[in-house]
């Protein structure tokens, strides 16, 4: 479960980094359930991104509390967020963010090398993975050998590598085309279902948005809610709440 508490967020600009302040989040409270999907709308620059980056440890909000599985994550030093990260966190990028001289298989394989896994384990969870995501027959092309649709898989499959309960996802199906971004949805649910997987999600597509159990709106650094009536597996869209 994800509890985000009263966060707010203050970025600093100009060279000193205190020339100018934009306040981006004003106390969000959001918590989502696990085995939920949440999906995250709202206009371009109204914090989306900000907040997905606090939730999940890229940056120190400026106030306020990220509460996962029950650990308060305030008080985690890098390293700490890495290690939390690492144990239960998948990211998914709309850039994919690939190393283009690293291959498919390399690069969905890396988060396991990085975790000490042995190399027959590896092997078997990438190739689990690639059979999954229909990728067994590209796994020696390089991402620039891809289509944007390929490479979104091999990004998921990299994020779901150590197994994570929580994915944290920014504009996921940005680069896809309509039959891509089908698919895409398609696995998102079959993950979230079969292996209780919770997601939050940042889109712009009304389609993608509705597949969350619950659509949250930001709006002015605050969030609204809407329930988009699917029940998730873990526990009742009820018992969450969003405060606006
Ligand atoms: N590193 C930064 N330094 C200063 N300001 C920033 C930084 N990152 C984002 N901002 C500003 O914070 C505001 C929110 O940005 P954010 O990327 O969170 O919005 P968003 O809702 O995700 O937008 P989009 O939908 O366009 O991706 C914007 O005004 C942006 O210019």
């Amino acid at each position: 479960m994800i509890r985000l508490e009263q966060i707010s967020h203050v970025y600093q600009l100009g060279k000193k980094g205190g020339e100018r302040t934009v306040p981006v989040l004003r106390g969000i409270n959001l918590q989502v359930n696990a085995g939920e999907i949440v999906t995250l709308v709202g206009r371009s620059g109204s914090g989306k991104s900000t907040l997905l980056h606090a939730a999940c440890g890229f940056i120190r909000p400026t106030g306020g509390r990220v509460i996962i599985d029950g650990q308060d994550t305030t008080k985690f030093s890098e390293g700490d967020w890495a290690n939390f990260r690492r144990s239960r966190i998948g990211v998914v990028f709309q850039s994919f963010q690939l190393i283009p001289s690293m291959t498919a298989y390399e690069n969905a394989e890396l988060p396991l090398v990085l975790d000490g896994v042995g190399e027959m384990e590896r092997r078997e969870r990438t190739l689990q993975l690639f059979e999954r995501f229909g990728l067994t027959d590209y796994a020696q092309h390089y991402p620039g050998e891809l289509s944007g649709g390929q490479q979104q898989r091999v990004g998921i499959a990299r994020a779901l590598a150590l197994r994570p309960s929580i994915v944290f996802a920014d504009e996921p199906t940005g680069s896809l085309d309509s039959e891509n971004e089908r698919q895409f949805l398609t696995t998102l649910q079959q993950l979230n279902v079969e292996e209780q997987i919770t997601f939050l999600i940042i889109t712009h597509d009304e389609h993608v948005a509705s597949i969350g159990h619950r659509t949250v709106r930001m709006e002015d650094g605050l969030l609204t809610e809407t329930i988009n009536g699917r029940q998730s597996q873990g526990s009742s869209a009820i018992d969450s709440e969003v405060t606006v």
